[in-house]
């Protein structure tokens, strides 16, 4: 190899290295550390190299988030594990309830018994699978235990890493989560179209499901979305981590934006104080959750729950009332 020729490989592994690291900084840790213009300048550089030394383009670099080749339609994928439901706790009581029925199995006191709490976001769900460390398939969660195969439309995201950041990574890896649009993106997303006299969103959650399923993945790529990971689904090796927020916390080291709201709580009645404080966090978020997720941290605990027919019994979803219902929060009392 010349000089020369080791220059172009030399340049593009630093710059694919800088791109990354900015969507890692940017995405995951909300703390950007290049400005647009810099990345753009950066990206566009890459993108010059890669076009003179096309030899040296891998799937995973920046520039290949966005295929061009419209689909015909999604193939149809099976969950290796289903993405089930939740079952829905509506007060006070219904937490303690929930609680006092986990500590029954577990054989403990609900108070004993150690939970994460974190928002439901309002968006649409997803699975991301991860070989090697690179993203092999992406699918929507259609019934829970096939969906559709929409993977050339997920690598678009930039908040998606095309390839685990981390220097040990997993052999397999499924991650499941939330395709979020935040209000400030839906509003503009609607004016264009309004402007455009083309379709408008009733909602956020509406416009990131049908964003999702465009065919063509540069009219994806062109959408405010963001994955907000929420589950480990599949890990081999296992990495040992025993626990949802440890895990979480590792996602989080491999590229994936954790909720920032996600707290490790002991206990029903702080688990109660959790939800009626977040409800009051909720009209500032900038983006539609519709609950709390609370879940059994303890991953051993999770499994010798298991699951109901279609829900975890080591998981429920507290629910805030729809936001059209009620006019301010204020009205709710906690039972
Ligand atoms: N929407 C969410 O923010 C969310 C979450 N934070 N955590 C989970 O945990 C799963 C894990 C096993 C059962 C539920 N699920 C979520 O949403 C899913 C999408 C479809 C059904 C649940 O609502």
């Amino acid at each position: 190899m010349t000089k020369s020729d080791a220059q172009p490989l030399e340049e593009i592994t630093q710059l694919r290295a800088t791109l990354d690291e900015a969507n890692y900084r940017y995405y995951v840790l909300d703390d950007p550390t290049l400005t647009d213009a810099d990345y753009d300048r950066q990206f566009q550089r890459l993108q010059e190299l890669e076009t003179e030394h096309p030899e040296l383009i891998t799937p995973d670099s920046p520039t290949q988030r966005v295929g061009a080749a419209p689909a015909e339609g999604f193939p149809s994928v099976a969950h290796a594990i289903p993405m089930l439901s939740l079952d829905n706790a509506f007060s006070r009581e219904d937490i303690h309830a929930f609680a006092e029925r986990v500590a029954e199995r577990l054989e403990c006191t609900a108070d004993d018994v150690e939970f994460t709490c974190e928002p439901k976001l309002d968006g649409a769900a997803v699975s991301l699978v991860y070989e090697q460390g690179v993203l092999v398939s992406g699918a929507t969660r259609g019934d829970g235990r096939t969906g559709e195969g929409i993977t050339s439309n997920l690598r678009t995201l930039r908040s998606v890493p095309l390839k685990l950041r981390d220097s040990n990574v997993p052999a397999l890896l499924e991650v499941r989560g939330e395709v979020i649009m935040r209000h400030a993106g839906f509003e503009a997303l609607n004016e264009r179209a309004r402007e455009a006299g083309s379709k408008v969103f009733a909602n956020p959650r509406n416009a990131a499901a049908g964003s999702l399923r465009q065919l063509d993945p540069r009219i994806t790529a062109k959408r405010p979305l963001e994955f907000h990971a929420y589950q480990a689904a599949r890990l081999e090796p296992d990495l040992g981590d025993t626990s949802h927020s440890e895990l979480m916390a590792r996602l989080a080291t491999l590229g994936f934006r954790a909720s920032s709201e996600l707290k490790v709580i002991k206990g029903p009645q702080a688990v109660a104080d959790y939800c009626e404080q977040l409800g009051e966090k909720r009209d500032g978020l900038g983006f539609d959750i519709d609950g709390v997720v609370i879940k059994v941290n303890d991953l051993r605990h999770q499994r010798e729950l298991g699951f109901v027919a279609r829900a975890p019994r080591w998981a429920v979803a507290f629910k805030f009332p729809a936001q059209e219902e009620v006019t301010t929060l204020n009205d709710v009392e906690f039972q």
